[in-house]
């Protein structure tokens, strides 16, 4: 017998997500909000249920965003409280303000001993521009240097929130989570729904299971969906038929309906991902409506080459490719060949997590061994025939001093300068205690070149380079080097040069070693050393005149991989 949701009007839901800076704890209050509602069983073992993926688990970050829907009883009555969890990283910013989107309150979790963080004020601002009802939440109390009062000071200085609004909770030991859900039910207002219109509803997320095809988690704005429905999305215009519906405890639980207010998933016999975009809209073929505001299609920042590590590993890895772009459209894919890597791809990415995420998924869920080179970002060209910030080209916007040990800087970076190792710079300059996070600013003009690298005369196709004028001279300086040390000797020697134009602005030498040709020839035979020695040389030209160096694969991979790590 499935459950029939008409028993929860629209006044008795709410809808909310948890934002917070990684590793305060959205999981594990998540985990006890499920236990506490008796969603998933009190056992010890409940370690963040929401976290599906094995890279979420790994690094202890959420990537996907998963749903539940908790019952809960207050004051003698039966809420249903949709958790709707949100990707915690910026690179999936666009997809937490469609998650957002879905909801009429956050829960604002801040660790009481590290307080505010970049991801916090970047989330906050989320929330508050999506006019959302913001409940504080400090969390992990329990621990010894936990100083929730000062917290409370940055909450009510940064985000204006008066610190009496502050809960103070344990998530771990479970200490007055309670009062959390009971502000949801309290500060949260219902959803302004009507289920006499039309069925209008938000696809926030989407994932696809290989029986069933694309499950597309969707919140309704209006109206009911049931099995049998012809719907139709309104980015595609694609019709379709309504298989199931139902909601996620956070398994997937089929009911007979969905009512505006609340949300669940659908699924509608959709191919892949990409017929189910996060921010779509669908509505009954019958009654078209108004597509709701905001959808994007994603938009990659970060691009980087990814090819088989041998090339026989071509087909694997293309199958691997497809399979987990099926389940996540905001990567793009164009195929791609590079001299030195053979066949592969260009693959685009919302930012370097996400890339790296990606990479690691491929290898430990498709079991393949993949180069992928640094990553690039782009650019638009018009054709015409120290300090860590300030050598990163950054132009600094705000400054606000959140408390007496903590500043809040902003500046206006180019996204290339932040791409390699930047976060890792900064992790490292500041003892681990900054923390960072950006937003895409658009394109702006700069100063940039085209840098080739030259083997004996010769550009080299894959390691040619965009960079700004002024840090040329040392990325250039950079390869040359690079390419020294990973080059072997040969018979001749190798001239490496970096060339903007015609110009040439580094350079290194890889010395030829002579082979010892006349080692074998004792004394005597003056014309057989003399045919030798001849015959070296001409090898010597004939491989210079076709710039035939042989420069092994391992060379290009260490440079590709590196070439912007400085
Ligand atoms: N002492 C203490 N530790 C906590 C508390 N809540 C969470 N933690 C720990 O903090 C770490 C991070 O918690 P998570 O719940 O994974 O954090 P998260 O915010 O979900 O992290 P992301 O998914 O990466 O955004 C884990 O090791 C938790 O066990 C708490 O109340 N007290």
């Amino acid at each position: 017998e499935k459950p029939d949701m008409s028993r929860f009007p629209a006044e008795d839901i709410r809808n909310f997500s948890i934002i917070a800076h990684v590793d305060h704890g959205k999981s594990t209050l998540a985990d006890r909000l499920l236990e506490l509602t008796g969603t998933i069983d009190k056992t010890k073992n409940n370690k963040q249920v929401l976290d599906k993926l094995q890279v979420e688990r790994e690094r202890g970050i959420t990537v996907k965003a998963q749903t539940a829907s908790l019952v809960y009883s207050f004051e003698g009555k039966q809420y249903l409280l949709n958790l709707i969890d949100t990707p915690g990283h910026v690179d999936f910013s666009y997809e937490v303000s469609r998650s957002l989107s879905a909801c009429q309150g956050v829960l604002l979790v801040v660790d009481a001993n590290e307080g505010i963080q970049a991801q916090t004020v970047a989330n906050f601002f989320l929330a508050f521009e999506a006019q959302l009802s913001i409940i504080p939440v400090i969390n992990k109390i329990d621990l010894k240097n936990a100083d929730p009062e000062r917290v409370e000071k940055q909450i009510e200085k940064v985000f204006d929130i008066p610190s009496d609004e502050c809960i103070k909770i344990s998530a771990k030991l479970g200490t007055n989570v309670e009062s959390v859900l009971q502000a949801v039910i309290e500060r949260i207002p219902p959803p302004k729904v009507n289920r006499k219109n039309p069925l209008r509803a938000l696809v926030f997320d989407s994932t696809f299971d290989q029986y069933r095809g694309v499950v597309a988690n969707v919140a309704l704005f209006d109206g009911v969906v049931s099995k049998g429905d012809k719907i139709m999305s309104a980015h595609t215009q694609k019709t379709y038929e309504v298989n199931e519906v139902g909601v996620l405890n956070p398994s997937e639980q089929s009911t007979q309906k969905l009512y505006a207010g609340q949300v669940g998933y659908l699924i509608a016999g959709m191919k892949d991902v990409t017929e189910a975009q996060v921010g779509d809209t669908l509505y009954l073929q019958s009654h078209p409506v108004e597509p709701l505001p905001g959808f994007k299609s994603a938009k990659p920042m970060v691009f980087a080459g990814v090819y088989p590590v041998d090339q026989s590993e071509y087909n694997n890895l293309k199958s691997a490719i497809e399979k987990l772009t099926l389940n996540d459209s905001s990567v793009t894919v164009h195929r791609d060949s590079s001299l030195a890597l053979g066949a592969g791809w260009r693959l685009g990415f919302l930012g370097l997590l996400h890339m790296e995420v990606f990479n690691q998924r491929l290898e430990q869920e498709y079991n393949t061994s993949v180069i992928l080179t640094a990553p690039t970002v782009p650019y638009k060209a018009v054709l015409s025939s120290a300090k860590l910030i300030k050598a990163r080209r950054a132009v600094q916007k705000n400054m606000i001093f959140i408390d007496q040990n903590r500043v809040m800087l902003k500046y206006l970076f180019p996204l290339n300068e932040i791409v390699v190792d930047f976060y890792d710079s900064l992790k490292s300059l500041s003892s681990g205690y900054a923390s960072f996070d950006y937003e895409d600013a658009g394109y702006q003009t700069a100063e940039l070149v085209k840098m080739d690298i030259l083997l004996n005369g010769n550009a080299v196709d894959e390691l040619v380079t965009v960079v700004h004028k002024e840090k040329a001279y040392s990325v250039g300086k950079t390869i040359c080097e690079g390419l020294k040390d990973s080059l072997p000797r040969q018979l001749f020697e190798i001239a490496i040069q970096a060339a903007i134009g015609s110009k040439i602005i580094a350079r290194e030498t890889v010395k030829a070693y002579r082979k010892n040709v006349l080692a074998k020839c004792y004394g005597g035979d003056i014309t057989r050393k003399m045919k030798l020695l001849k015959r070296q040389t001409e090898g010597k030209k004939k491989l210079r005149k076709i710039g035939n160096i042989e420069v092994p694969k391992d060379a290009f991979i260490k440079v590709l991989k590196t070439r912007s790590n400085k």
